[in-house]
């Protein structure tokens, strides 16, 4: 294990930030902490660096405890979704500077730089200045800027945060290629579940300073521990006492026999979202979504008024979670 934080917390005033957090983070993958805003993320990214000190608990890093070294001597490198470059050096010198205040040797610097520049797809903006170049490029020389000095882990806030929708899909494919190149441990925080399940090997979900799920996109996704999980990581419908994605509802035209299982409703809705069609199915006074492809919406030949049943495909029964009746009221 590449960082252990072990019963972390953190107060600002009487505000809560963490609670009593432990999670280890493996060396080498890419792990993202997901949740929504203000529910911590960044509090324990900027503990594992240093930048914040944790009231209780230890942070270690690679075997060494980092809980009271100052940010410089954990050997972290770490990208914010501002990233401060230096306006008045090129991007040549934003990425050699720290090596060059390690005053490592000249020959030494122009090779590390040129592979950095080289492996973020920089190379022909070397002399350019950082206001010159686009949003995505400038976060792309702030990895190499962090990846400079070899840290044992990289640390990103939201680094693609600020960006465009279109440019931060291609910076997070860029982001997942190059992390299975250079294989260093990397902890970045989101709030956008697809990001982390596209991108990231280890999924920490972190809610009101507490880890509510620690897992791989598939477990978290099919076996989600709880309701928050399940709601936080994609679209849910409620069947029954249910939690259930609205593509594992089964659905089928007609009436049926007595089944338990079954809810016999109306089509109150239908709506086509890209290649999907999501149907509303009222009965049993329960609105249940469900999501099918065009070609099985066609082949059923569905209209508003016909009536069918629902049923939770047997197989996923895994994948729901029970509805926490608290949370349903407060929602
Ligand atoms: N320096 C501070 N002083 C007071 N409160 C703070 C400070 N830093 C963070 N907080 C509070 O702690 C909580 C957690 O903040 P944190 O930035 O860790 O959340 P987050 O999950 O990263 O959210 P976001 O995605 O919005 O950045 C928030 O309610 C925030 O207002």
């Amino acid at each position: 294990m590449s960082i252990e934080i072990a019963n972390v917390s953190k107060r600002f005033g009487n505000f809560v930030a963490l609670d009593d957090v432990s999670v280890s983070i493996p060396s080498g993958r890419l792990t993202a902490l997901l949740g929504p805003s203000g529910g911590g993320k960044s509090t324990l990214l900027r503990i594992i660096a240093g930048l914040e000190s944790a009231d209780s608990g230890r942070v270690e890093i690679e075997g060494l405890d980092a809980t009271n070294l100052p940010p410089q001597r954990r050997n972290v490198g770490f990208v914010f979704q501002h990233y401060a470059a230096f306006k008045h050096l090129s991007v040549w010198r934003n990425v050699a500077f720290g090596l060059e205040i390690r005053r490592r040797p000249k020959a030494e610097i122009r090779s590390r730089v040129e592979e950095l520049l080289a492996l973020v797809h920089l190379e022909q903006f070397a002399d350019r200045l950082p206001s010159q170049l686009s949003g995505g490029q400038r976060q792309r020389m702030a990895l190499a800027r962090a990846l400079a000095v070899q840290p044992t882990v990289l640390l990103l806030d939201e680094p693609f945060g600020a960006l465009d929708a279109k440019v931060r899909k291609e910076l997070r494919e860029w982001l997942r290629r190059l992390h299975d190149e250079v294989h260093v441990t990397t902890v970045f925080v989101t709030h956008d579940q697809e990001e982390a399940l596209e991108v990231a090997d280890e999924i920490v979900v972190i809610n009101e300073g507490r880890i509510e799920q620690i897992g791989s996109p598939d477990e978290l996704y099919d076996r989600p521990a709880n309701d928050f999980v399940m709601r936080f990581l994609g679209p849910v419908t409620q069947l029954g006492d249910r939690l259930v994605r609205p593509h594992d509802v089964q659905i089928q035209v007609g009436e049926g026999k007595e089944d338990p299982a079954e809810v016999t409703g109306r089509v109150t809705r239908v709506t086509r979202v890209g290649f999907e069609i999501r149907v509303e199915v009222t009965g049993n006074d329960q609105v249940v979504t469900v999501t099918l492809t065009r070609n099985e919406f066609l082949a059923m030949d569905l209209q508003v008024g016909t009536t069918v049943r629902v049923r939770i495909a047997p197989e996923v029964h895994a994948g729901t979670v029970a509805v926490d009746q608290a949370q349903l009221l407060a929602t």
